[in-house]
C-alpha cells in the first residue's frame, strides 16, 4: 500500500484546517508561510505541495521557483484568489500540476489532488518495481493480465525443477526472453550463469562450435587454444536457446544427446565433457510444422517441450498495454533524463485501442520515440507518432501507386513502404507465426525474417 504526504502552505488558518480535516487518508503538514515550507523541506520531502500564491513574505510563485530548483520532480497545486489568475498562468508555465481558486471547494480540490496523486502513484509503482528488479535481480516483467500472471505462476513452479527443459512459445516481441530470464532467476540455479544464444543470428556452420566448443587444431582456422562452448560456460546455470527452430540438424542431434546424458563432445574431441545445465528454448515458429516438414527433430521437440510456456500476443491481453507503457515511460524518462509523469488521456486511449503486430517490442518503440521527441510532464500521442500512423486495422496492405510527376519519385522508399504493408498484413493473418507469414508471401523464412527485421523492427541491415 502506497501512502502519500502533502504540504499545505497557506497563511489563512481556516484553509489549512479545512485541508487537513478533509483529507483524512493522507499525511498532511500545514504551514503558514513559504519560509516555513522551505525549512520543513529540509526534514521531509512530500509528494505534493498545495501552495498559496498570495503569501506574506516570499510569495507562492517565488517559493515555487526555489522549491523546483531543489526538487524538480515535485508536484504543485497552486491556491489562488480569483484576481490572481494572470499570476497562475505564469506559475503554470513553470510546470505546476494544476491550480484551485479560493474560496476552496473541497470536492473539486479533492478531485484535483486525486488526479495528481494518481500520477505520483504510477511513478512510485514503477520506482518500487525497478528497485525490486535491481535488488532481487529479477527481470522487469509487467504482468497485470490474468494470462501473464498465469504464465508467471507456471514459470515459478517449473523454475524449481532445474533438470526439466522449458520451451517458450509465442509471437515475436511478446517477452519470451524475459520469461527465460525469469525461469533462471527463480530457479535454484539463479546464482549460476545465464548464457544465451540466438540460433538465427549465427551462420549455421558456426553454431555447433559456438554451442559445444572445439579442441585445439580441430579444423583449419581453429584457435590454437581451442574454444569453450556455451554449454560449458553455462555449467551450473541456464542455457537459453532463442529461435531454437533455426538450429541446424547436426546441432539438433548433439543437443538431444546432451539433454539425455548431460554429456557433450567438443568438435575434434574423443572424450565427452560433462555439464549440469538447465536448457530453456524459445521460438516464434510453429515447431510442429517444422517437425512435419522434417526440419526439426521430433524427439528433440518432445524433449525440449517437457514444459511448454505459451506467451499470448499483446493483442490478446489488452489490460497489459497501459501498465507496460507506463513502465517503459518510467524507464525511458530515466534513461534520457526527462521528466514525464504519465500520458495524456488521449495518448492512453490511442495506445489502448491500437493493435500491436510487433507486440511489446512495438509498444516499447512507440514510448521511446515519444520520450525522445516529447516534452513533459505528460506524454502526448503526437510525440509517439500515433496520429500519423493509422492503427493497423488489417484492411489496407499499403499505399496504392504513388504519383510520378516531373519532380520524380523515391522508388526504393515507395517499394519498401508497400513491402512493409504486406509484411505486416501477412503477420497479422498468420497471427504472428513467421513461418506461415513467409509462406503467405511466397518467401523463404530467412528472407522474410531479414526483411521484417529491417522494415518492421527497424533493426537496420
Ligand atoms: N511484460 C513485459 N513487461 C516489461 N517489458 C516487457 C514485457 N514483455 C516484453 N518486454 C520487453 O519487450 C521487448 C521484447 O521482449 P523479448 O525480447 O523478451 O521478446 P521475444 O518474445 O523474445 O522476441 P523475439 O521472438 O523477437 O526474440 C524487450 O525489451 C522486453 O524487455
Amino acid at each position: 500500500m502506497l501512502d502519500y504526504s502533502l504540504f499545505v502552505v497557506d497563511d489563512e488558518e481556516f484553509i489549512r484546517d479545512a485541508v487537513v480535516m478533509n483529507l483524512p487518508g493522507y499525511r498532511v503538514r500545514a504551514l503558514a508561510s513559504a519560509e516555513e515550507a522551505l525549512e520543513a523541506l529540509k526534514q521531509e520531502v512530500p509528494d505534493l505541495i498545495l501552495l498559496d500564491i498570495g503569501l506574506p513574505g516570499m510569495d507562492g510563485v517565488q517559493a515555487l521557483g526555489r522549491i523546483k530548483a531543489l526538487h524538480p520532480q515535485m508536484l504543485f497545486i497552486m491556491i489562488t484568489a480569483y484576481e490572481d489568475v494572470n499570476t497562475v498562468v505564469a506559475a503554470m508555465k513553470q510546470g505546476v500540476y494544476d491550480y484551485v481558486v479560493k474560496p476552496l471547494h473541497m470536492e473539486s480540490l479533492k478531485a484535483t489532488i486525486d488526479n495528481a496523486l494518481e500520477s505520483i502513484r504510477l511513478r512510485k509503482e514503477v520506482k518500487a518495481l525497478q528497485e525490486r528488479c535491481l535488488t532481487e535481480n529479477l527481470p522487469c516483467m509487467v504482468a497485470e493480465s490474468h494470462q501473464i500472471q498465469g504464465v508467471m505462476e507456471l514459470v515459478k513452479q517449473v523454475a524449481q525443477s532445474p533438470d526439466a527443459p522449458v520451451l517458450i512459445l509465442g509471437e515475436t516481441g511478446t517477452g519470451k526472453e524475459l520469461i527465460a530470464a525469469a525461469v533462471h532467476y527463480q530457479s535454484p540455479l539463479h546464482r549460476g550463469p545465464l548464457v544465451a544464444l540466438n540460433c538465427a543470428a549465427l551462420p549455421k556452420e558456426l553454431i555447433e562450435s559456438e554451442l559445444f566448443g572445439y579442441e585445439p587444431g580441430a579444423f583449419s582456422g581453429a584457435r590454437a587454444g581451442g574454444k569453450k562452448g556455451l554449454v560449458e560456460q553455462a555449467a551450473g546455470g541456464t542455457l537459453f536457446l532463442d529461435e531454437v527452430g533455426d538450429l541446424p540438424p547436426e546441432a539438433q542431434a548433439k543437443l538431444l544427446r546432451f539433454l539425455d546424458s548431460g554429456q557433450y563432445y567438443k568438435i575434434g574431441a574423443t572424450r565427452p565433457g560433462k555439464a549440469k545445465v538447465r536448457v530453456v528454448a524459445a521460438t516464434n515458429q510453429d515447431l510442429e510444422t517444422l517437425v512435419a516438414e522434417g526440419r526439426f527433430r521430433r524427439d528433440l521437440y518432445f524433449r525440449l517441450g517437457v514444459v511448454k510456456v505459451e506467451v499470448p500476443s499483446l493483442n490478446r491481453r489488452p489490460e497489459d498495454v497501459l501498465p507496460i507503457a507506463r513502465h517503459f515511460l518510467g524507464e525511458m524518462a530515466q534513461k534520457y533524463g526527462k521528466d514525464f509523469t504519465g500520458f495524456t488521456p488521449r495518448a492512453e486511449a490511442l495506445l489502448a485501442s491500437r493493435r500491436y503486430q510487433g507486440n511489446v517490442r512495438e509498444l516499447k518503440g512507440l514510448v521511446e520515440r515519444g520520450v525522445l521527441v516529447g516534452t513533459g510532464p505528460l506524454l502526448e500521442a503526437e510525440a509517439m507518432g500515433l496520429d500519423q500512423a493509422a492503427p493497423p486495422d488489417g484492411g489496407e496492405a499499403g499505399p496504392g501507386l504513388a504519383p510520378l510527376g516531373p519532380q520524380g519519385l523515391d522508388l526504393s522508399g515507395t517499394l519498401e513502404e508497400v513491402e512493409r504493408g504486406y509484411l505486416g498484413r501477412a503477420l497479422e493473418l498468420a497471427q504472428g507465426n513467421e513461418t506461415k507469414a513467409a509462406q503467405l508471401l511466397g518467401m523463404n523464412y530467412h528472407t522474410f525474417r531479414y526483411r521484417k527485421k529491417k522494415l518492421l523492427d527497424g533493426e537496420g541491415e
